[in-house]
């Protein structure tokens, strides 16, 4: 079987091929606001697969590729479908799908219990149990969604792009900018492991992903893993149990 894995995120859509056992190096990259039939042609010309498996958290792209792929076998990944761990939650229809997804991957592939942070649109926190249970988690803005934001309502603050700071007393505004952004965030980052440790009543497994992972994880002896593709592997993971 080869399966085609798309994580269907707020700023990117990741394309991926996978197998029982792995994912390929095979990689396509979309910006979600341009993901159409057009780019999708473009991206999967020439590529053969027997079943897609779908992680979005963007309903109105999910349709779009419902539509697309009604020639495939096609699953949409969501609480009720085979993913190989339990979940402990009141109303699990409306955990987000890659929340869903990083919790497969870390259960498979780490050691639990743990927690999976994925530095997204939003940054967002994961417990997964000893048990294999998904526990539950946290939602931050994430690290450019909150500098955007501060650009966008204050008259004289730049947009910045994220880098390290060389120091924490800024001499500019970039550089104040980029010491709140970068230290502010590990700070929060820091605080939230600490509480979910404290609840879980263990020191669990902490694995980062997303794309503000390794910028954040430098510097921060709390998260012993980044994994850039732990999304697609949950998702590789639980296209082998649905097909
Ligand atoms: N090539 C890139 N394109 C877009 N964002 C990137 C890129 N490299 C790093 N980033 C950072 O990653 C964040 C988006 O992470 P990503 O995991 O793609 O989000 P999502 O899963 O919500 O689509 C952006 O906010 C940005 O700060
Ligand atoms: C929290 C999220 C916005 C994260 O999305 P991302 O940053 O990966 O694009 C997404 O998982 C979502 O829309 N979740 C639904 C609400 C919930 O999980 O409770
Ligand atoms: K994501």
């Amino acid at each position: 079987m080869r399966y085609l894995l798309i994580d269907n995120s707020n700023t990117r859509t990741k394309l991926s091929f996978g197998s029982r056992d792995s994912i390929e190096s095979w990689h396509e990259v979309i910006p979600t606001v341009e993901l159409s039939e057009q780019r999708l042609n473009q991206a999967l010309n020439g590529q053969l697969y027997d079943a897609v498996m779908l992680c979005s958290v963007v309903p109105q792209k999910a349709e779009l590729m419902e539509r697309y792929f009604s020639q495939s076998p096609f699953h949409n990944l969501c609480h009720t479908s085979k993913l190989g761990i339990a979940i402990n939650y009141p109303h699990p229809q409306q955990i987000g799908a890659d929340r869903l997804a990083n919790a497969v991957g870390v259960n498979a592939l780490y050691q639990t219990p743990a927690i999976v942070i994925d530095f997204g649109t939003a940054v967002t926190f994961d417990a997964v149990g000893a048990d294999a249970t998904y526990l539950g988690g946290v939602i931050a803005p994430g690290l450019a969604s909150m500098t955007q934001n501060l650009a966008k309502r204050t008259a004289l603050l730049p947009q910045i792009e994220l880098s390290e700071p060389k120091h924490a007393i800024g001499k500019s505004t970039t550089e104040a900018m980029l010491a709140g952004a970068v230290y502010g965030y590990r700070g929060l980052i820091k605080e939230i492991i600490s509480k979910l440790s404290d609840e879980m009543q263990c020191t669990p497994t902490v694995v980062a992903t997303g794309g503000d992972a390794a910028l954040i994880a430098k510097g921060l002896p709390e998260i012993n893993h980044v994994s850039p593709t732990l999304t697609l592997e949950g998702i590789r993971i639980a296209a082998t149990l649905q097909f």
